[in-house]
């Protein structure tokens, strides 16, 4: 559905993408995750044509690319991009924002309704904007971005600014969003987050994407344990070469290749350290995070 090849961006000498590619399909919800100014939104910018990169091809449905205005309308009657709260216009209200978006992608407003309710948005989306607070005015961008009901969507830091109730109503939107076969794109700092609804999560670093986490994938399991420096030194057993000691605190041991009775032999050796919780799973958003971008 989308394909993007060798990309480069480059702001004067400063190379931002350098070489990127990536094919997603319908039904997948992809994480983007990188600190601040690494690249997530310029890589949305180039998906979206709002900037042309220095090198690269972006291809939609095999064959659409941005090569004509004919063609361009095409690709963006099918790709929405997340509002921004400063776009929002003060003196309209929520539900004539949401008839505008679905009015320009869907040419009917029918489904508007149906989406503030799911929203729970019934008791103030009829007043105007001025009204709201900071946490209405991002649900009603994630109301129009639904109402827009594209197959593509870019979400820019969709969770900004929402109390715990929010982030749960739109992580559950979401996940039906992708099983009506989405392709959603969501940049989050709120990494937990992602392993609610991400098929997969891509760690964006030096220009390309350094890391492709599936976490539907349950063969990739660890037995974690958290040790101080000194501990992990002084460990009285050696670690398998494979083990990663994340963050200096967290030791992540792999399993998937061992035996059941290797698996209870290392619970054994790892439980004598008291006081320390034992888990056995896949590597969470949040430790991958720590493990790409913690400076020691
Ligand atoms: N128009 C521009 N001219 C020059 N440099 C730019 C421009 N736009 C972005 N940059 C630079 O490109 C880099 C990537 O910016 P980008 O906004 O894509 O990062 P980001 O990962 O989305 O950050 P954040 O998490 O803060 O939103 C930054 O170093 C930024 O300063």
């Amino acid at each position: 559905m989308l394909k993007l090849e060798n990309i480069t961006v480059k702001y004067k000498d400063k190379v931002v993408l350098e070489n990127l590619s990536l094919e997603a399909k319908s039904g997948e919800i992809i994480g983007l995750v990188a600190p601040n100014g690494t690249g997530k939104t310029t890589l949305f910018n180039v998906i979206s044509n709002f900037l042309k990169p220095n090198k690269g091809n972006v291809t939609f449905n095999g064959d659409l690319q941005y090569k004509t205005e004919g063609k361009e309308i095409a690709i963006h009657k099918q790709l929405a991009t997340f509002p921004d709260q400063g776009d929002l216009f003060e003196e309209l209200s929520g539900v004539d924002h949401m008839k505008l978006y679905a009015n320009m992608w869907k040419g009917t407003t029918k489904h508007v309704k149906e989406i503030y309710e799911q929203l729970q948005m019934e008791r103030y989306v009829k007043k105007k904007v001025k009204t709201y607070s900071l946490g209405m005015r991002q649900r009603l961008c994630f109301a129009m971005i639904a109402a827009a009901d594209t197959p593509i969507m870019l979400m820019d830091e969709v969770m900004n600014g929402l109390d715990v109730a929010n982030v749960s109503l739109i992580s559950k939107k979401l996940m039906h969003m992708k099983q009506e076969g989405k392709l959603i794109f969501v940049a989050s700092h709120l990494l937990s987050n992602l392993d609610l609804y991400a098929d997969r999560v891509l760690y964006l670093k030096g220009g390309d994407i350094i890391h492709q986490q599936v976490l539907t994938d349950t063969t990739d399991e660890y037995l974690k344990v958290d040790l101080t420096p000194d501990q992990y030194e002084n460990l009285a057993y050696t670690l398998p070469e494979d083990h990663l000691f994340i963050a200096n605190h967290l030791c992540c041991i792999p399993i998937k290749n061992m035996t059941e009775e290797e698996q209870k032999e290392w619970v054994i050796k790892l439980s004598a350290y008291k006081g320390k919780e034992l888990t056995i799973g896949p590597l969470g958003t949040a430790e991958y995070y720590e493990k790409y971008y913690h400076e020691f």
